[in-house]
């Protein structure tokens, strides 16, 4: 029999395509897909294999990845002329720290936080909820930076107010895709910095519970700075999934890095891994690599905690014109190799949470207004 008419049985076509998933290895596979039970549809049609993929984590650029790989096997094995391929979405909601309940239509929370201010935590907050977003999620992003919310200024929203449908719950604002909410939106940054420990706290509470967020798979949550009272009470009280500790290579920073992996352990918060930002200086004007603040810093403080380093992002002028003017550059410049970076971060991030996570099989999410 030709490999043609042998893969036009269906059993015999699905187990072709499931022996070729099965050989696919990526960073964001710790099994591989046929356990993973990714295969959720496949069909030969006109000598064209339908192939459509479930993924419990965000997951575009590695499919475009198995695509490249997979395909040339499987026209070969199958005799097809064609492959399409479809993915889609189904992303897990994973246990909680502390086993506490959700908050309404939100799946995920993704807390970023860094021991000191200034090393990139809210850059790297935008980037990552849009990078999560390029990568197949609904995200929202809410900024916690009650001493600096800088997300609206980094979103281009500054100048927008929070609406109240109900007269108690905001809605979020929407820009590039993104839900948000920030602190900013509501008051001056004269009268934020008056806020003591309990009363920031419990407004940022008070956001994150009042806010009407859309359906989300991911809320990034972007932390204030440090790891004080304020932090603590978050970490505590936020019913977070996983962290992610944001560092310069800089000795000072690695050894705020460090107090805040040690405070996520503390209160149970799994930590998801470490991202370096600024990590290399990249010369605008003739590509010039330096490294001005140290190498190889965050790969040891990883390695030391028994974490991951998920991701070294360069300091670039780019980057910080891309978020002053309002358009960050995972949308303002999606085939940048800055881009690529932050997704191929994207896509850590979500494969540890899921990974490292217990999936809540049938959890119903309700809005209670
Ligand atoms: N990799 C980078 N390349 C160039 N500029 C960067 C980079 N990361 C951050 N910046 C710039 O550095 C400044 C500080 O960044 P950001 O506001 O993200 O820090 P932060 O850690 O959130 O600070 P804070 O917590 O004190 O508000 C911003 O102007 C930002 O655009």
């Amino acid at each position: 029999m030709s490999p043609q008419s042998q893969a036009k049985s269906p059993e015999a076509l699905r187990a072709i395509v499931a022996g070729t998933l099965a050989n696919f290895q990526h960073p964001t596979l710790k099994h591989n897909l046929t356990a993973l039970k990714a295969l959720h549809h496949v069909a030969w049609m006109d000598d064209v294999i339908h192939i459509e993929l479930q993924m419990p984590f965000a997951w575009q650029s590695a499919f475009e990845e198995l695509k490249e790989s997979a395909s040339a096997d499987l026209l070969r094995l199958t005799g097809a002329k064609a492959i399409d391929w479809k993915l889609t979405h189904q992303i897990a909601t994973l246990k909680r720290v502390k086993n506490q309940a959700g908050i309404n239509g939100v799946k995920n929370i993704i807390a970023v936080s860094s021991g000191k201010g200034g090393v990139g935590k809210s850059s790297t907050s935008v980037n990552l909820a849009l990078a999560l977003a390029a990568e197949g999620a609904k995200v929202g992003i809410l900024d916690a930076d009650i001493y600096g919310p800088s997300i609206p200024t980094m979103l281009g929203t500054e100048h927008e107010r929070p609406t109240s449908p109900d007269g108690t719950h905001m809605a979020p604002i929407v820009a590039y895709g993104l839900a948000s909410n920030s602190i900013g939106y509501l008051v001056t940054d004269d009268n934020a910095m008056v806020w003591r420990g309990p009363m920031a706290s419990k407004a940022l509470m008070q956001m994150l519970s009042e806010t009407l967020w859309p359906e989300l798979d991911y809320l990034v949550l972007d932390m204030p700075p440090g790891t004080g009272d304020i932090q603590l009470t978050l970490a505590q009280n936020v019913p977070v999934t996983g962290a992610v500790v944001v560092t310069t290579p800089q000795d000072i920073a690695l050894i705020d890095a460090k107090k805040g992996i040690v405070m996520f352990e503390k209160v149970d918060v799994p930590v998801l891994g470490i991202v370096e930002n600024m990590s290399m200086h990249v010369c605008s004007q003739c590509g010039h690599h330096e490294p001005i603040f140290g190498t190889g810093g965050a790969e040891k403080l990883a390695a030391q905690y028994n974490t991951s380093l998920l991701g070294q992002l360069p300091l670039h002028i780019t980057l910080r014109e891309d978020l002053d003017r309002g358009q960050p550059t995972v949308v303002s410049r999606p085939d940048s190799e800055f881009t690529q970076i932050y997704r191929q971060l994207a896509g850590r991030v979500a494969a540890q949470l899921y990974w490292q996570g217990e999936v809540i099989p049938s959890e119903i999410s309700f809005r209670a207004v």
